[in-house]
């Protein structure tokens, strides 16, 4: 096999995008400790707020030792956004920075983005290969068999319907009213519902 890039010569960044999922923070720990203990790659750069932060936000260096704890946290700590994909300043920016491999952690949409962002490194015939990881609280794609964040959905919606079960049983005619998030996908309700 061919070895692409050489580890010396690896820039990395990491980009969160669209709503927010259980998980975020350990999937970018994960992807940092990867990278770096596996992979031996020393530069990895955290871009924050979404895709507009190629342009017009700040970047953070991300190591082993800066996304330690990062997973016992709610979020993500590079911060997200939604619109403000323009994609030639986004690749400006990568090209500008010197970055050669992107990953990029969002829903459907991001994963649109990111296939236009890569369109674009291709036409101006950069050597940067972009990654894209999926992000989905529903559960909703049929070719992995459960996406990060679904279970803990799943299990805050049984906190959820656990305490609206013990008011409604408490009085007489009670009745409990808990709206779960989901009205297209709605695995969480339905898993539970099982
Ligand atoms: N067709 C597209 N082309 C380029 N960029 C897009 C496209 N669709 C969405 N984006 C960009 O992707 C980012 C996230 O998109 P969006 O708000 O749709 O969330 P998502 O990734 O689908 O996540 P969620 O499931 O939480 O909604 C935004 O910055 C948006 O501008
Ligand atoms: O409960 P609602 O309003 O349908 O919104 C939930 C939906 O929003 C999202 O979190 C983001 O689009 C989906 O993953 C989810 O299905």
């Amino acid at each position: 096999f061919q070895v692409y890039f050489e580890s010396d010569e690896v820039h990395a960044c990491i980009v969160t995008c669209g709503g927010l999922c259980p998980g975020l923070n350990t999937v970018i720990r994960e992807l940092v400790c990867g990278l770096y203990h596996m992979y031996h790659v020393k530069r990895i750069l955290g871009i924050e707020g979404g895709y507009r932060g190629f342009y017009a936000r700040n970047t953070v260096p991300l190591t082993p030792k800066v996304v330690n704890d990062i997973h016992k946290r709610g979020g993500t700590i590079l911060g997200t956004s939604r619109g403000g994909h323009d994609t030639s300043k986004i690749v400006d920016s990568i090209q500008d920075r010197g970055i050669n491999q992107v990953y990029v952690i969002g829903g459907d949409g991001t994963q649109r983005g990111a296939a236009v962002i890569f369109e674009e490194i291709r036409r101006r015939g950069l050597k940067v290969a972009v990654a894209g990881i999926p992000k989905t609280i529903d559960n909703d794609i049929p070719v992995i068999d459960k996406s990060f964040g679904f279970d803990s959905a799943v299990e805050e919606a049984q906190r959820a319907i656990n305490a609206a079960h013990v008011e409604a049983e408490s009085v007489e005619n009670g009745i409990g009213v808990v709206k779960l998030m989901g009205r297209y996908s709605g695995k969480v309700s339905i898993l539970y519902i099982i």
